[in-house]
């Protein structure tokens, strides 16, 4: 699986480090407020895990699966629900954890959701952004990295489903795409 990568844009240790910083960040804005973390599958799983050992308050775990890429590099412009929360948002405090934002729609699909539900707050943090793709206007209140206009896998981040265990993240070889 390792060969498949034509070049690591962060490491582990590069995660690590932002995921310590922003948690950090974290604990000192929701201290006190006890507040529902969203994580949203499937591509967050391994920054969520990161991202809430780092935060030093009392919190609750939601998930929430939305998908819009199928087995693509492109988004297919339709946000599909697949797996709703199980908490009653109202009055929340709510963090959303991403792995990426790119066109944003995904985004934008769950902030609505959020608010429609009357929250209380919704924060964004989110491992990656990739702010030439935004194709909607929408921001992240915490970003470890920005990234270029490729396609990214690794740490959370699949192609056709693979690779989301890589422990960094990275562009594949060309030749992978060209053999699917
Ligand atoms: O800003 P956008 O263009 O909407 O892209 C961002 C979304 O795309 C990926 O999810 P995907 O639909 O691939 O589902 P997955 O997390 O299950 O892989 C990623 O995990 C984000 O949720
Ligand atoms: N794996 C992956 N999923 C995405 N979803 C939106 N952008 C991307 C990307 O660059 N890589």
């Amino acid at each position: 699986m390792n060969n498949d990568i034509e070049r690591v844009l962060y490491s582990r240790d590069q995660i690590q480090q932002v995921a310590q910083k922003l948690g950090q960040e974290l604990t000192t804005e929701y201290a006190g407020k006890n507040p529902l973390v969203i994580c949203v599958l499937k591509g967050a799983v391994l920054f969520t895990t990161d991202i809430i050992r780092e935060m030093d308050t009392y919190l609750d775990l939601d998930f929430i699966n939305l998908s819009s890429y199928g087995n693509e590099t492109i988004s297919s412009g339709e946000v599909q629900l697949t797996k709703d929360l199980d908490a009653d948002v109202t009055g929340r405090d709510v963090l959303v954890i991403e792995d990426i934002i790119d066109t944003g729609r995904t985004l934008k699909f769950l902030v609505d959701l959020l608010k429609r539900r009357d929250v209380n707050s919704v924060k964004v943090c989110t491992l990656l952004d990739k702010p030439a793709g935004r194709l909607v206007d929408i921001k992240a209140d915490y970003i470890g990295f920005e990234v270029p206009n490729e396609f990214v896998v690794g740490y959370g981040l699949d192609y056709a489903e693979r690779y989301r265990n890589l422990p960094y993240v990275g562009i594949l070889k060309p030749a992978i795409y060209e053999h699917k």
